[in-house]
C-alpha cells in the first residue's frame, strides 16, 4: 500500500520509520511545507530501506498523495510551540485548535482532491476535533484520529509497573478526549480477570492514592517527554505505525481510536474495530455511572471545541 505522512516533522519522521521498520508500507510520501526537511527525511530514511521489507521513501507534493490508501496527517504547531505544556490548563492541546484548523484548511482540501479515496489519519493535535473538521471538509467518514490509543497504553504501563506485571498482561483503557478530559476506565482495568484496584490494594497500596498517582502520570505524560525532549514522538510514532497495518491489512483490531459518533455527536475515543476505511463498528464499553459522567462531558468538551472551528 501506498501511505502518505502530511507533515515531515518530528512525528511524522517516527511515523515513516516505523513503516518502513515494519514493512508496512510498498511506497511512503512525505509531503511538508518545509520541502527541504521532507526531502531529508525521505533521503534518511531511504538510505536504510534496503535493509527491510522492500519499499520506496520519497518527499514529494500534495500532487503526489494520488493513490495512497492511508494519509497520516501531523503538519501542525505541537505543544511546545503552542505553549500548551502548562499542566493546570485545562485546555490542554485545545490551546492548539485554532492555529492547527488553520493548517487543515490548507492541507486536507490538497487531501481531498488527489486523494478521493484513501483513508485519513489525523495525529496533530487536538486530534479529535480536528479529525471532526477534516471529515467535514473531505466530505466522507473514512476519517479517524489516533484518539487515546497511546494514552491506553501509558496507563497500562504505568498500571504494570505499579504492580510488577507486564503491560501484555494488563486490560485497561482511556476513553473520551486524547486530552485533560479523557476518561480512566477504572471500573474494567484488569489483571488477570482481577480489577486492578483490588489487586493494588491486596499489594497494601492506598486505593485513592494509587489511583491518583496513575491518573497524574498518564494525564501529563506527554509534558513529562517533551521536559526531556522537546516532543513527544517515539510512541506516537508507532501506535500510528500499527495503526495504518491495521487499516492496510483489515486487521479489526479493537482500539480506541477516535471517530465522528452520531449518538455523541463529536468525534470520541470509543473501542473501535479498525480496518479497512477505518472504523468499522464501535464497542460500547462497560461503564459504571462516574465514568458515563465522565466521558458525558468530554464529549460536551469536544462537541464545544469542534463547534468552534467547524463551518
Ligand atoms: N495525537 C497524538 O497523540 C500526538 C502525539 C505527539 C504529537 N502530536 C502532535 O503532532 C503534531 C506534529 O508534532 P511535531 O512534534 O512533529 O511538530 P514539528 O514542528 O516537528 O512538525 C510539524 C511539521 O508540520 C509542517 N507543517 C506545518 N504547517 C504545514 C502545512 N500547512 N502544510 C504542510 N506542512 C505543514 C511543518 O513544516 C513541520 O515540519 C503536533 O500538533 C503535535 O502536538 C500528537
Amino acid at each position: 500500500m501506498k501511505v502518505a505522512v502530511v507533515g515531515a516533522g518530528k512525528v511524522g519522521a517516527m511515523v515513516a520509520v516505523g513503516l518502513v521498520y515494519h514493512g508496512i508500507a510498498r511506497e511512503i510520501v512525505l509531503v511538508d511545507q518545509d520541502t527541504a526537511r521532507a526531502r531529508g527525511v525521505a533521503l534518511d530514511l531511504g538510505y536504510a530501506a534496503p535493509m527491510y521489507p522492500e519499499v520506496d521513501v520519497r518527499a514529494g507534493t500534495t500532487d503526489d498523495l494520488a493513490g495512497a490508501g492511508v494519509v497520516v496527517v501531523t503538519a501542525g504547531l505541537n505543544e511546545k510551540a503552542g505553549g500548551a505544556t502548562d499542566r493546570s490548563d485545562p485546555r490542554g492541546r485545545l490551546r492548539l485548535l485554532d492555529h492547527n484548523a488553520g493548517v487543515f484548511r490548507d492541507v486536507v482540501p490538497a487531501i481531498a482532491a488527489a486523494a478521493p479515496s484513501a483513508t485519513v489519519m489525523v495525529i496533530t493535535d487536538p486530534p479529535d476535533p480536528l479529525a471532526d473538521l477534516a471529515r467535514s471538509i473531505l466530505g466522507h467518514d473514512r476519517v479517524f484520529s489516533t484518539g487515546t490509543v497511546i494514552d491506553s497504553l501509558r496507563f497500562r504501563v504505568r498500571l504494570a509497573h505499579a504492580l510488577g506485571v507486564t503491560p501484555r498482561s494488563v486490560h485497561a483503557q482511556i476513553i473520551g478526549e486524547h486530552g485533560t478530559s479523557g476518561v480512566f476506565l477504572w471500573s474494567t482495568a484488569a489483571v488477570g480477570g482481577v480489577p486492578a484496584l483490588h489487586l493494588a490494594e491486596r499489594a497494601g497500596h492506598d486505593v485513592d492514592r494509587f489511583r491518583a498517582e496513575v491518573e497524574r502520570a498518564v494525564r501529563y505524560a506527554n509534558i513529562d517527554i517533551i521536559e526531556g525532549t522537546g516532543a513527544s514522538r517515539y510512541g506516537i510514532g508507532a501506535v500510528a505505525a500499527m495503526l495504518v497495518r491495521c487499516v492496510a491489512r483489515d486487521e479489526r483490531t479493537v482500539l480506541p481510536v477516535a471517530s465522528h459518533r452520531p449518538a455523541w455527536g463529536t468525534t470520541l475515543s470509543l473501542p473501535s474495530v479498525l480496518g479497512a476505511g477505518g472504523v468499522r463498528e464501535v464497542i460500547e464499553p462497560a461503564m459504571d455511572d462516574a465514568e458515563r459522567a465522565a466521558l458525558e462531558a468530554s464529549a460536551r468538551t469536544l462537541r464545544e471545541a469542534a463547534s468552534t472551528v467547524l463551518v
